[in-house]
């Protein structure tokens, strides 16, 4: 059972899943204040990671009775972690060599995976043909994939119950629907603007019917993706977890609950990254309707891009940020990105997690650290 100080009632429908210890922006409060006033809004719920988003903030829960808003699960439908647990022992991996080959890995996949592609997009039940290309690209921003190792396992039963082993490499994608979410925001926005849809008209079906297909099409890149970096690195894995945070979904009986940035607490086992330096963990939540059936989906943003950029790059070289006080390596082609990834920018996952804990969410299985996070291999910035 969980301490109640972790749990904040600020207003009749409004929730906070943190500590005092947890520092969150006075922005990201006035963003969830505002989302609670929407026409048909049942009740919000922020996340310990809640920070400030562009116009709602970003790990948060939303639940409004019949009324869809696109603008809250956002553009990058469908984004969400997927672990993947690979047969090449800890002791055996050489990672300069895995450092080179990834360093030409090249976005998007090539002729040779059309087969690979059609069969995991039947796998996953995708529909649509017109983002085909992008599949098994990851994308810009703090969309990644990491090979990490277990560094501590906090409840042995739970994590053989998933199988999870201290031996062997695990691998960590973070990606969601590229350019097919956006293109979905922007329909619904060019005829809706920021208004919500009521769920049964024609324009909520024809929203719905999309954003399922891009939640299915960001599963499948995810997979993907983790495909491209084992044949790469010649390595096979089993998939352990795959959790969306970005999505829409019917709560029956209750309302259309919304989640940006915000992890499904009633789907099983899932992955808390923290930063590129820090710990990932892998937590069994506890079914609850406190924090509107979720958690949180990482550490959140402490600093803005452009603030992380402007306070980093006087003091650290590319170089510096090549590798994390973690000694992980970095592999990402994008200098700027470097700095607005770097692991300063984002809140302590320690404490996200042990409000979690304290509100009395989740049970700890492990926690994973890293050992070589891979980014977008495009170049660019600074
Ligand atoms: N292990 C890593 N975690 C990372 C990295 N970059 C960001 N993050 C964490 O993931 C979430 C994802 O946020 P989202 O809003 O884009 O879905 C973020 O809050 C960070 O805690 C990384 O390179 N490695
Ligand atoms: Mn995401």
């Amino acid at each position: 059972m969980g301490t109640f100080n972790a749990i904040k009632q600020i207003e009749k429908n409004i929730e906070l899943i943190a500590s005092d210890k947890t520092w969150i922006e006075g922005k990201a409060i006035e963003q969830l204040k505002f989302s609670a006033k929407l026409p048909d809004m049942l009740k919000v719920a922020g996340m310990p990671d809640l920070h400030p988003g562009k116009s709602y903030p970003i790990g948060a829960a939303f639940l409004s009775k019949n009324t869809l808003y696109p603008y809250l699960v956002g553009s990058d439908i469908g984004c969400g972690m997927g672990l993947w647990q690979t047969d090449k022992p800890i002791n055996k991996v050489k990672i300069s060599r895995w450092i080179d080959k990834l360093s030409i890995l090249d976005d998007p996949l090539d002729l040779d995976w059309l087969d690979e592609i059609e069969q995991t997009k039947q796998q996953f039940g995708v529909i649509s043909r017109d983002f085909d290309q992008a599949l098994g690209s990851i994308g810009g921003g703090n969309h990644f994939a990491e090979l990490q190792i277990v560094d501590t396992i906090f409840d042995q039963t739970l994590a053989e119950a998933i199988h999870l082993s201290k031996k062997h490499v695990q691998l960590l994608v973070h990606s969601g629907s590229r350019g097919y979410g956006h293109e979905i925001l922007n329909q619904h926005i060019a005829q809706f603007n920021s208004a919500g849809i009521v769920a049964d008209s024609d324009a909520g079906v024809a929203y719905l019917n999309k954003h399922d297909d891009a939640v299915r099409w960001a599963c499948a890149n995810r997979a993907l993706i983790a495909s491209q970096i084992m044949a790469t690195l010649n390595i096979d894995a089993e998939s352990l977890l795959d959790v969306t945070h970005n999505l829409v979904s019917k709560q029956n009986g209750i309302g259309w609950l919304h989640r940006k940035g915000a992890t499904p607490s009633d789907q099983g086992v899932v992955a808390i990254p923290g930063s590129r330096g820090a710990h990932t963990y892998l937590v069994k939540p506890i079914k609850s309707a406190t924090g509107l059936f979720s958690l949180a989906h990482g550490a959140g943003r402490k600093w803005q891009r452009s603030e992380a950029k402007a306070r980093l790059s006087n003091k650290y070289r590319v170089q510096d940020l090549q590798k994390t006080s973690l000694g992980s390596h970095v592999v990402c082609k994008n200098k700027a990105l470097l700095y607005e990834e770097a692991p300063q920018a984002y809140k302590s996952i320690d404490q996200v997690i042990q409000d979690l804990k304290d509100a009395g969410l989740i049970e700890l299985i492990a926690s994973l650290k890293p050992i070589l996070t891979y980014k977008t291999s495009k170049s660019g910035g600074c």
